[in-house]
Order: structure tokens, then sequence, then C-alpha cells
């Protein structure tokens, strides 16, 4: 103790300062400013230094130790705090609270910002096509709440529900942290994984008294009803907690989080987890893949292209909206000029949504200012185009556009052209603005031609042909005169400075002249930042109007895309049905199709599905037929459907479907040390227990993990689980290798089969993509082990074994069978077993003797020998 008290007493005051900053935020990275520099210590300084590439120093710390230190300067903040952030570090900026100017001794200092992963205005830590989402998770008995909220936009939304809801929220909406309880930590990291970047906060914050009142206090409401959040309890109490998070972090304008919606889980498709994964609808699950949205996604503007990532994971599900929807997308189809129209105004309008949110924080700067005037100015003629459409959505739309005119003309008449970022720069605000500040520009500019005039003037005067006027904080303004006039100085100037090569001095005329200057700088700039200040307050009156414009601008900018990615990529609108039939005429793969080798044309194909005679069906086919794309284009046709676009397909009737499940391919959860089959099994039984009579569920392969006789028991018994189902008819697609199960159709009425066509030429397979009705014969995995390169001894061998096997169908004997398998004929030959001397081989049979002259026989000799590596 008293030794600690001797290192207190020992500690610079400037560390002590700091230790008493950095005790309250021990989570955090401290960015601590002095001076022109913030610099970080200890840890901090450990982790920064790498993190950052900056160079890692000691510090004196008194008389009691060293300490690391690192840091950077002031101005370099934009770019190397999102790199903290980027790295999953919470930064807390600690900047000086006076004017080391005007103050003796220590500086006040203080945290003004913690930024962390889901909270953040920096458009460097932003990605402007994403959301950037904090989640909020409350573990209640039975139910659980979940918000999220987007800092940088202002959406705030909720909801709640089972886990597996809110997992498939947190799929969706993937953000960039979640907060919870600290009692939650158990069950929150058995559904987070170490997928998010996590906090957690105080129980006592996850209390519905405290984050109710905290809801109704920020927005000012005696209760939430009017959000339609009042009975949601548990999304509430999560809610609740986000605010509490953003006072916590120091987040305190906040007025742009003007309301909080519901997230209306009976408004959209439900996708499980599993299908937003397997669809590859946002993300793609290998490394290069495309998802669907890298396809659909052709906006213009930020807020377009992050509204887009909405609609592609909460597909609707109730006929009139997207109706509503694809109407718009068909006007805009066939309007060509009008929708060229709003293109080139909406290029101008960037990114609105988070300009507006700055304005509502007071963090907008000046040239951001112009480009909100941009934005407001091309809003204008987009309102007119809408309104003068014939399509009555566009219309009702148009009249939700606010023209935001007194702002618009305000920002036009007070706000230079060319204003630059930081307000201290000056040349903000317009002449014939106001007058002092007129006069004053006109001061320090005639003040600036009287030093130009001055300088020539004592040029001439005193002969010194290198004299110049300069300026520099210390002394202001000066003349400097090189050393080899040093005797022409006249002594009525007085010297300030001796350099090597030069001599500084100053005059009274001089110094009159840099008051008048300076004096009429500073109030310039005073005067600006008063217009400047009003201007952005005048603008926070405008924020909701502005983040309807937005919102509303951003819904064009997407049906605008699905229209240009309809007659781009040759897609047709689909009809919306509330039937139980699913129709699909030729119907494509809307990303494999983009891929395609020039010269490969995609094979369409078919489908039908419904309650009635066609509810299920089983396609057979070999591996690399086409199985796996036919069952995700069908589900990936009715969502884009229910998205509201156009889809790829000649014809297509969907009768709405509210829940897509999908069990595709064996996943790749191996690498984290769960087994293929045991993930199988757990996503098909997700399934199963969720089903609805509007369902359509995609099988691939299940069973594929295990032996093929636990395999082909377990693919039955799931099709006749479907089938029989006392409730619900599921519409479903079900690929498989094992033929076996082909059976099934000729027991029960409403189970079809198809397979995906191959032609056998030779002993040889091609591949027709084409979706026949009828089952298969047989497997082809041994033709598939052919086309990879497998050596041919095995393949001959694999269809010796395949044809001992095949002779008795009967399932009930297989050991028998295995045990009497004939021996192998087959000698693995050193051609076989290496392919270099099948390479070898290859070269020597394309050699014609006859022509080959003596010199490119060596030649061909001298490769084939380095090709056998001697
Ligand atoms: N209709 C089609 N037209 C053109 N190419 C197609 C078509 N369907 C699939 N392909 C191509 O064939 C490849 C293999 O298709 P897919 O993965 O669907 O086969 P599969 O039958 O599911 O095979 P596996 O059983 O091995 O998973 C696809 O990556 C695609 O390039």
């Amino acid at each position: 103790m008293a030794k600690e008290r001797d290192n207190e007493v020992k500690e610079t005051p400037l560390m002590k300062q700091y230790n008493a900053i950095k005790a309250k935020h021990p989570g955090a990275l401290l960015l601590f400013r002095v001076g022109d520099f913030y610099e970080t210590f200890g840890e901090d300084a450990i982790k920064a230094s790498k993190v950052l590439d900056i160079v890692l120093t000691k510090r004196a710390n008194g008389a009691a130790s060293h300490i690391e230190l690192a840091g950077f300067p002031h101005h370099s903040l934009d770019t190397y705090l999102p790199k903290l952030v980027r790295a999953g570090n919470r930064v807390a900026i600690c900047d000086q609270l006076e004017d080391p100017k005007d103050v003796k001794g220590i500086v006040k200092r203080g945290v003004t910002e913690l930024v962390t992963p889901g909270l953040s205005f920096n458009d460097n830590v932003l990605d402007k096509r994403k959301n950037n989402y904090l989640a909020s998770v409350y573990f209640g008995k039975e139910t659980l709440g979940i918000s999220f909220l987007d800092l940088s936009t202002g959406e705030f939304m909720c909801s709640e529900g089972s886990q597996s809801y809110i997992e498939k929220l947190l799929q969706s909406f993937s953000p960039s942290e979640v907060i919870y309880s600290k009692a939650a930590r158990a069950k929150a990291q058995e559904i987070l994984k170490d997928q998010f970047t996590t906090f957690h906060c105080e129980d006592w914050v996850f209390q519905l008294d405290y984050t109710y009142d905290k809801l109704t206090e920020h927005f000012g409401t005696a209760n939430l009803k009017g959000f339609g959040i009042e009975t949601l309890e548990h999304g509430i109490i999560s809610a609740g907690a986000i605010l509490y998070y953003l006072e916590e972090t120091e987040h305190k304008e906040v007025k742009h989080i003007s309301s909080i919606s519901r997230i209306a889980e009976e408004k959209y498709v439900w996708l499980d987890k599993f299908t937003i994964r397997n669809l590859e609808l946002v993300y793609s699950q290998q490394d290069g893949g495309v998802p669907l949205i890298n396809i659909l996604d052709q906006t213009i503007t930020p807020m377009g292209s992050r509204m887009m990532k909405k609609w592609m994971v909460l597909p609707l599900k109730e006929k009139e909206p997207i109706e509503e929807r694809l109407k718009v997308v068909d006007y805009f189809f066939e309007s060509p000029d009008l929708s060229e129209g709003i293109l080139g105004h909406l290029k101008h309008i960037g990114d609105l949504e988070r300009l507006i949110s700055k304005v509502a924080v007071g963090r907008i700067n000046p040239r951001e200012m112009n480009q909100l005037k941009r934005a407001l100015k091309n809003t204008l003629p987009i309102k007119e185009i809408l309104k003068e459409s014939k399509n009555s959505s566009l219309k009702k739309l148009s009249d939700q556009i606010s023209s935001c005119e007194f702002l618009l003309d305000k920002i036009e008449r007070e706000l230079q052209e060319d204003a630059p970022m930081l307000i201290h720069q000056g040349g903000i605000i317009k002449s014939g603005v106001d007058d002092e500040l007129d006069e004053y520009r006109n001061l320090a500019n005639t003040g600036k031609d009287y030093l130009v005039a001055l300088q020539q003037r004592e040029t001439q005067r005193t002969g010194i042909s290198s004299l110049k006027v300069a300026f520099n904080k210390v002394f202001g303004y000066y003349l400097e005169v090189t050393n080899a006039h040093k005797d022409k100085v006249p002594q009525e100037w007085i010297r300030k400075q001796t350099l090597v090569n030069a001599e500084r001095y100053i005059t009274p005329e001089l110094k009159e002249y840099e008051e008048k200057i300076l004096n009429a700088e500073d109030r310039m700039l005073a005067i600006e930042q008063k217009y400047f200040l009003a201007l952005v307050l005048d603008a926070s009156e405008y924020v909701s109007q502005i983040q309807q414009n937005a919102r509303i601008l951003a819904t064009v900018d997407c049906l605008l895309s699905f229209s240009v990615v309809a007659k781009k990529n040759n897609y047709c609108r689909p009809k919306i049905a509330e039937t139980d039939s699913l129709e699909i005429k030729d119907g494509r793969h809307p990303v494999i199709e983009r891929q395609l080798p020039i010269g490969e044309e995609y094979v369409p194909n078919d489908i039908y599905l419904d309650n009635e005679s066609q509810q299920i069906i089983i396609i057979t086919g070999p591996n690399m037929a086409g199985k796996s794309a036919l069952l995700r284009q069908t589900a990936l046709i009715v969502l884009m459907a229910q998205m509201g676009s156009f889809v790829p397909a000649s014809y297509s009737r969907i009768g709405i479907i509210d829940k897509v499940f999908t069990r595709v391919g064996a996943s790749d959860n191996l690498s984290k040390g769960e087994s293929t089959f045991m993930v199988e099994m757990t996503e098909t039984a997700s399934i199963l227990n969720n089903l609805s009579d509007r369902s359509l569920v995609l099988m691939d392969e299940i069973g594929r993990g295990t032996s093929t006789y636990d395999g082909i028991s377990i693919a039955w018994s799931i099709v006749e689980f479907l089938h029989n189902h006392p409730k619900f008819r599921a519409k479903t697609l079900f690929a498989t290798h094992y033929h076996e199960l082909n059976q099934l159709a000729e027991d029960f009425p409403k189970i079809k089969n198809f397979n995906v066509s191959v032609k056998e030429v030779g002993n040889k397979v091609i591949f027709m993509r084409k979706l026949k009705e009828g089952g298969s014969e047989h497997s082809f995995g041994i033709h598939v082990a052919q086309m990879a390169g497998m050596p041919n001894p095995i393949v001959l061998r694999a269809s010796e074994i395949m044809g001992h096997l095949e002779k008795d169908k009967e399932m009930n004997a297989p050991k028998d069978r295995i045990k009497d398998m004939p021996k192998s004929n087959y000698q693995l030959s050193l051609f076989d077993a290496d392919p270099k001397f099948k390479e070898a081989q290859e070269m020597l049979s394309a050699i014609d003797i006859n022509t080959i002259s003596p010199i490119e026989a060596l030649i061909k000799l001298n490769e084939i020998k380095k090709k056998l590596g001697n």
C-alpha cells in the first residue's frame, strides 16, 4: 500500500489524469489527446502500435517508472480510428476540454466519444452500401427480445420471439456488435458463438421499468403504443438497453433516432438461418462466390443499396404490397425515358440518409452541407417526375416527398459553393450575407494587398532584392533578409530572430497591419461559424422530413434497380396468387446463368408443385447433373417474386410461400468440430418442427453424411413424414443420389419422380441438365469419378464391384455379398499410378515419326525426360 502511494506521488500529473480516465473505461482503448497528438499508453500502446503499424516508444512516468507509448497526429484520427475499430476494439476518444492557452498547469480532459464496432458515424468505419447495426439481445424465460440500431442512419427496430427466430434475425441483419446482460453470458455464447463482436452490460439495465422509461423519455411520449411495441416486453427491454448503451458511450446527440418500429414477423417470409446461408442471398459461403444481391443490386444510392439488403432478407408474403412493387417495376420497365430521368438525378443524391443524421447530431461539415444541398436540389425533379407518372404508387410517393424549399434556398443563399471541410479554414459563407463579414473580409484582403505593396516599397527603398514578408505563429508577420543583404537593413527595423542564412525583423508599421489582419480573420471566423451553426440548426428542423425523403428515394432506387436488372437479364413479371400451387416455366438460376463460360447457355427447366397432386418431387440424377441448381433456383425465383422483382423464367405463377426451408449440400461445418451428419440432422429437425401449409422445403442429399442404408432410411422416413403430415402439406423438392427412393412414388399419391437427364454415350455421361418425369435406374458416381481423372483401374474395379452388388438388389443381404466380393484382376501399371507417366505417354503418342526432324526429335526427347524428372 505504502509503495503504491509512493508511486502515485511520483507519477507525473499527466499520467495521473490519464490513469483516472482510463479507469473509467476499462474495456476501451484510450486515445489521449496531448497537444497535437493522440497518445496511447501501456497495453493500449502495444495494441495500437501493432494494429496501426506505428512506432512503440517509452515515456518516463515521473520517477515512478517507464510506460509504453505510441501516438499519431490528431488530424490523422480519421485514418487511424477506423483501423482500430475494424480490428474489433472499443475506442475511447479523450479530448482536451479547455484551450491550453487559457490554462495554467494541466488541461482538463474527458472522453468525448466511445466508438465501438456497432456505434460509429465515421465514414471510414462505415461501409456505404451496408447498414452498421448494433444489436441488443434480452434473454427472457421463454422468448427473447432483440433490437437493432443503426446509429449512422437513426434506424431503430425491435422484435421478440423464439431462439431460432432471434438467430435468424441476427443472421439476416448481421450486426457489427451485440450487447446483452452479464448474467446471460452463457446463453449468449450459445447463440452468438464467435460470429459477432459482443459486449455485456450490467444486469440491472435489462429491466422492464427502467428500459420502458428510457424509451418514452427519449421519444417524448407517454407510452409506446404509437410505435406498435407496447406489449413487446422483451423487445422493449432490449431496445431500452440500447439507449442506455448510447449514453454510456457518450452518444448524447441522438435526435435523429426519432422512432422505433416493430419487425413485423407476420409480414415477411420466414427464412431460417440455414436458408439465408444456403441460398446465398446476401453473403456467399465460399470465398469469391457471388451472392444473389450482387446480381439484383444495381441501386445508385447508398441508402437504396442498404434497403435492397433488407428486402432480400425480408421478402414479403402479402399479395397487395408485393403487387404494388411489381406494378412499379413493370411501369419503370415499360418507361425507359422516365427511368433514365430519375436515374440521372439519383446519381447526385449521395447518402442523404447519413447526411441528415450528421445534421441531427451536429457533426455535418460545410462540404457535406453542400452535398445536402445537391441532394435536396435533385430531389425536386424526382418528385416532379413521379407526380407526372401514370402509376398510382409513384404518385403517392411523390406526395410524400418534402421539397424543403426554405432550407434549400437558405443553403444556396449563404453557403459558399466550394466551402472547405473544416469550419476554421474559413471561406464558408458567401459575400452579401453579412455586412460585417464582408467588411472584415475586405479588410483582410486589403491588408494583405498592403503587405505586398509594403514588401515592394521596402525592397526598392533598401535595395534588398531578396526581401520578403512572411508569417509564423510565434512572431506573426516579419521581414526576412538573407545574410548577403544584412548590411542594408535600416536602423529602425527590430531584429527578432537570426537563422543560419537570414535574419528576421519586424517594424511598427508591420505590427499595426498584422493586428488589423489577424483581428479581421478572427472576427470573420467567428461570424462564419455563427452562420454555419445557424444553418445546421435550421437543417435540423428538417430531420424527419428528409429521413422520409431518403426512404422514398431508396424505395424508388430499389424498384428501378429491379427493372434495370429485369431488362438486362431477360426476366419476366411473376403472377402472384393466393393459391397453393407453384408454377415456373423455363426457370433459370439467376446467379449461375451469369457465370457460365461464354458460349454456354443455361438450360431452363419447368417446375410445378401444389398441395394436392404433386406436393413432393424426388429428383434423382448423377452428381453434377444440376439438381442443387434446380432446387436453389426454385427457391430464389419464389423469393425474388415476393421481394417484388421480376424473375428468370418465361412464365411463373407463384402461390405465395410463407416459409422457405433448405437443407442443401453437406455443410462445411466440419472445421467447427461438428460432424456433417449431426449438422444435417439438426438442420432437418428444425425444418420438420416448423412446417406450414405454404412452406417450400428444399432437401438436397439428406442422409449423405452417413452410411448408405442409414441415409436411405432417414431420407425415406423424412419424405413419408412430409407427405403424411396431418396438418401441413409443405411443397418439397427432394434431390437425392439414392434412386431407391423412387419407390416412394408408387406408394404415395402426392410424390412424383423426376430426374435431371444425362445421356450415356459409350461409357461416358453427357449432362443434358433437363428435368424429366420419371426416376433413375442407377447412380452415376463411377462416371463422375472417371470424369474427375480417377486412375483407370479404380474406375474399372469400382464398376466390377457395383455390378456384383447390384446382382442382388435385396437390401438385407449386403454383408454376404461383400464377403463374396470377387478378387480384383486389375494390375496397377506405372502409367496408371503416376500422372506424369501418363502425360509422357500422351506426348509420345502425339509425335508423328514420319514428319519429325532429327533435331525436333531430340528436343522432344529432352522435354519428355524433363517431364519424368530426369
Ligand atoms: N440448367 C443448367 N444449365 C447449365 N448449367 C447448369 C445447369 N444446372 C447446373 N449447371 C452447372 O452444373 C454444375 C453442377 O450443378 P449442381 O451442383 O446443381 O449439380 P448436382 O446435381 O447438385 O451435383 P451434386 O450432387 O454433386 O451436388 C453447376 O455448378 C452449374 O455450373
